[in-house]
């Protein structure tokens, strides 16, 4: 990797509002290896974006023009890109400046060096997207839901959004933006910001365009910098909440997501106010490569999750969360990640609670657990203990190289073992304080274990000692106080689960009523050792291969594959086709790919045909695990 200048958080930081000093003192010490930026020296402050949406070349091209802020003496600024096409750089005025674009790095990107003149405050950048841009994927009208129009959307987490506009790529870097985006008349453009002209506006002398124009007046990670342009509908679900999706899927929509002003409501009774105005949904094309992404005033979700009976709702309290985990208080570099993540889920299930109550919230709890444990043994077998830390050391590598459910469930196990050593009152407090003292800022875990320290613990060494809290942040594994959930509104599921393994026929089992997460903890419990008659049967008494629920369907997929269960075969191959959500395929693929001969075969011939139609995001998760 070309060595990356390394950004001093300390300076990505704003300046500290009072009360929240420590954070930029430990931050300091902190560097961010996946970003080129020297914000010491020249710092971008806001994006103002101008760019048309080619849907025939498949291209955003157009300008970037970037306010800074500069050390007297700053004579460059450096800024992150990836695989775009520059045109030129001017300064305000339109006079060019010398630039060079660094040798590309197939992590990181390359560096674009502006030279600055003395005292340049503005500075901007004509350029365009090119095929090989990760962060976009332009859909044909075949791969959209509606048929009749082309889409586009944008990925930047984690460092993907310099692959459509040149900023500095780093989350501790925050940046306000702008944004005029001009696109085909049929098709409208949304953003994560204040949608000033909703219906668009013309543009002169091109009858057949549209622009729009947007504004997001607080300092955001740029991974949090959002686009979509398609054949766009809305429908209200309240006074600051509603949803964007395709003409043909925005009905369902509205109907899966009407419990979102409630969710917001839940969530500022919990933790404060929500801060960014409006919270809409954007339901993507099903290629969306994540169940949800949490782009500030417009969360882009998966439409794998409308189940039609709003027991995957979940997702959407997971990114409502990060209104304040994540997008409030924001990791400062990716090795942090947990700190968006664990906050989150702990969040997310505090949200489910308070709307549907402790039962539901526990299952959703165990079936994490359950997920925790599988990963932590598939990395411990793996020998690679080092990726069960919620703290990991990601120099060189790709953030996405880190991912998994450590930092989002062993970092929720983490803060309820906080919430049960100091109980809830005091630690709602205390979280509702945190949010408070490092609103729009960046953090590290230092910076938290201080601000811990100083909060919460007060000097209370053994409390922290009885937390253990450096172990929960940094040694691999589960720390022996984890709190293990127990739900008790499984154990009938159990019952009937043992009742079929011990050859009972499933017909005779009481699953009148069963709710999504009771399916889940059923088929998460069928072992891999059943006979294909059990298998039928199971089937043809719960119609699983036929299933809408996305997450149903995908554990009965998994179950299929390791008993070679040929009945189920193509409902895989639609479901491997006909969606991109990443947590989903790629886990089938490589189950596929652990049965020799057949799964192998029918990995290697479904993913040829397949892959054009997913994002990089999941292509190159898939990669991986097909050759
Ligand atoms: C330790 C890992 C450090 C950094 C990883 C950061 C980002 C990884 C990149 O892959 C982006 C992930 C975005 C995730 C978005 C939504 C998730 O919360 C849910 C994903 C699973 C799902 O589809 O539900
Ligand atoms: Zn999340």
């Amino acid at each position: 990797m070309a060595l990356a200048m390394l950004c001093a958080v300390a300076a990505c930081s704003p300046k500290p509002d009072e009360g929240s000093a420590a954070p930029l003192a430990i931050a300091a010490k902190a560097v961010d290896h996946h970003s080129y930026a020297k914000p010491l020296e020249a710092r971008v402050r806001h994006v103002d974006l101008d760019l048309t949406a080619d849907f025939d070349r498949k291209v955003l091209s157009g300008t970037a023009a970037l306010s800074l802020e500069t050390e007297p003496d700053a004579r460059q600024v450096i800024l992150d890109t990836k695989a775009l096409n520059i045109l030129g750089v001017t300064d305000a005025a339109g006079a060019p400046l010398k630039y060079a674009l660094g040798k590309a790095d197939p992590i990181l990107g390359a560096p674009l060096t502006i030279e600055l003149p003395q005292g340049a405050q503005k500075i901007i950048v004509r350029y365009e997207t090119t095929a090989k841009t990760e962060a976009l994927q332009w859909l044909a009208p075949s791969q959209t839901a509606g048929k009749q129009q082309p889409f586009l959307f944008s990925q930047g987490q984690a460092i993907l959004t310099r692959s459509w506009l040149p900023t500095q790529d780093s989350p501790a870097i925050r940046q306000t933006y702008s944004a005029r985006i001009v696109t085909p008349r049929a098709l409208k453009a949304v953003m994560s910001a204040d949608m000033l002209t909703p219906d668009g506006e013309d543009v002169i002398d091109a009858p057949g365009k549209k622009a729009y124009r947007f504004k997001m007046d607080e300092a955001i990670p740029p991974y949090l910098i959002a686009i979509a342009v398609g054949e766009i509908d809305f429908r209200p679900l309240g006074k600051r909440t509603g949803v964007y999706a395709e003409k043909v899927t925005v009905e369902a929509a509205a109907d899966e997501f009407v419990d979102v002003e409630k969710m917001v409501g839940a969530a500022e009774k919990l933790y404060g106010p929500y801060r960014w105005g409006r919270y809409d949904i954007l339901v993507l094309p099903p290629s969306f490569p994540y169940g949800g992404m949490e782009n500030p005033r417009l969360t882009f979700a998966t439409p794998t999750i409308l189940a039609g009976d709003r027991s995957l709702v979940s997702l959407v309290a997971h990114e409502l969360a990060h209104s304040w985990s994540g997008n409030l208080v924001t990791n400062a570099t990716w090795n942090d990640f947990w700190l968006n993540e664990g906050f989150t889920v702990y969040f997310e299930n505090r949200i489910m609670e308070e709307l549907y109550g402790k039962d539901r919230a526990g299952m959703l709890r165990t079936l994490g657990y359950k997920d925790l444990q599988d990963t932590v043994k598939g990395y411990m077998d793996d020998k690679h203990p080092e990726l069960t830390a919620l703290y990991i050391d990601l120099k060189g590598k790709h953030p996405d190289d880190g991912f998994s459910e450590i930092p989002y469930e062993k970092g929720a196990s983490f803060l309820r073992v906080i919430e049960e050593a100091v109980g809830r009152r005091r630690f709602d407090a205390y979280l509702k304080g945190y949010f408070n003292r490092y609103a729009f800022q960046s953090m590290t875990s230092e910076a938290f274990i201080e601000d811990l320290r100083e909060n919460l613990l007060k000097g209370d060494k053994a409390l922290e000692d009885k937390i253990n809290v450096r172990a929960w942040i940094y040694d691999p594994g589960l720390p022996a106080n984890i709190i293990v959930p127990k739900s008790d509104a499984f154990d009938k599921v159990d019952a009937q689960v043992a009742a079929f393994i011990s050859g009972t026929a499933p017909a005779e089992l009481q699953t009148a009523n069963w709710t999504t997460q009771e399916w889940q903890r059923f088929l998460n419990q069928m072992p891999e050792t059943l006979t294909v008659a059990q298998m039928a049967s199971v089937d043809d008494a719960f119609k699983f291969s036929e299933s809408h629920n996305s997450e149903i369907l995908f554990l009965w997929l998994k179950l299929a594959i390791a008993h070679h269960y040929e009945p189920a075969m193509p409902a895989l191959e639609t479901f491997l086709t006909s969606q991109g959500r990443r947590k989903f395929i790629t886990p089938l693929y490589r189950d596929l790919m652990d049965q020799s001969g057949w799964g192998q075969a029918m990995a290697r011939r479904v993913y040829a045909d397949a892959r054009a139609g997913y994002h990089e995001v999941t292509r190159a998760s898939v990669d991986k695990v097909v050759n």
